[in-house]
């Protein structure tokens, strides 16, 4: 019998959270709890702070006032960043950008420490398995900047995905592709909320995307940011960690046939 609390701890725990750039207030007093296996949605306008909030989540900005604690620790000592995926807002890479799309894989395996570590076999094959479950693997030796803003996407994520993550969080991962592909990239992120254990933050502007997966009204708002959440509860699901089982579901479907929600 699972222990039905293991689904239940909490993630990101923001509480009365402020945040400015020099004189301008863009985050006010937020609170927020994230709990394993939570799909938050989070929907605001041009300007609201979105992505402000998410690179104080990943530790790139630091709150003015307030504490953030990922996984229960206090983020000024966490440490475990191989735990967190993260995809940031899409840049638009000069075509002579020179890293290749194995090396953009790999470099997701490089937390702030290990930045110079040795290469060893098995990162190689962490790194090819990403590629793989992603479609991308034709590609690994293809410049990033050479890429179609789709095909990009699909890098950052197999980057955001090589270390098997607890949390993913995305910064409006589909801006920028074909309505086609951004629909296989939600049913891919669906599926993946549904059937593994990884908790889900991301923004975006697609709204019927939104809504469709996590229901009309935001759970909680503040300022001009809404959040909308979804908690995936399959218990029997919850033990599973190899991502693979998504990502060759996803890519078989998108080849065969559009996935429908709720599957
Ligand atoms: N480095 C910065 N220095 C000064 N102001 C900034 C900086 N980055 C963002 N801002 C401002 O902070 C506000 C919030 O920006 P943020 O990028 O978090 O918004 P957002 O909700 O993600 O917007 P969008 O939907 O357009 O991506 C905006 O008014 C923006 O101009």
């Amino acid at each position: 019998m699972l222990d039905q609390s293991v689904c239940h701890e909490p993630v990101i725990t923001i509480e009365n959270v402020s945040f400015g750039y020099e004189d301008r207030q863009v985050i006010r007093d937020l609170n927020l709890n994230v709990l394993q296996r939570d799909f938050v949605g989070l929907i605001g306008t041009n300007g609201a702070g979105k992505t402000t909030l998410l690179k104080m989540i990943v530790g790139l900005l630091r709150p003015k006032q307030g504490t953030i604690r990922l996984f229960g620790t206090p983020i000024k000592q966490f440490k475990d960043w191989e735990r967190i995926g993260y995809v940031p807002q899409k840049n638009s890479f000069n075509p002579l950008f020179p890293a290749t799309v194995k090396e953009v894989v790999m470099s997701g395996l490089y937390n702030r420490k290990k930045l110079f570590r040795p290469i060893h076999k098995k990162d190689q094959k962490k790194c090819m398995d990403a590629m793989k479950a992603l479609g991308v693997e034709h590609l690994a030796d293809h410049k990033i900047g050479q890429l179609s803003g789709g095909q990009q996407q699909r890098v950052f994520l197999a980057r955001a995905l090589i270390n098997n993550p607890e949390l993913l969080i995305l910064d409006e991962p589909t801006v920028g592709i074909d309505s086609e592909t951004q629909q296989s990239f939600f049913y891919m992120i669906q599926h993946m909320h549904q059937h593994h254990n990884i908790t889900f933050l991301m923004v975006s502007h697609d709204l019927d995307m939104m809504k469709a997966y996590l229901g009309h009204e935001p759970k909680q708002s503040s300022g001009k940011l809404n959040f909308f959440v979804k908690h995936s509860h399959e218990v029997q699901d919850c033990v599973e960690t190899d991502l693979m089982h998504s990502l060759e579901y996803f890519h078989k479907q998108a080849v065969r046939e559009p996935v429908q929600i709720g599957e």
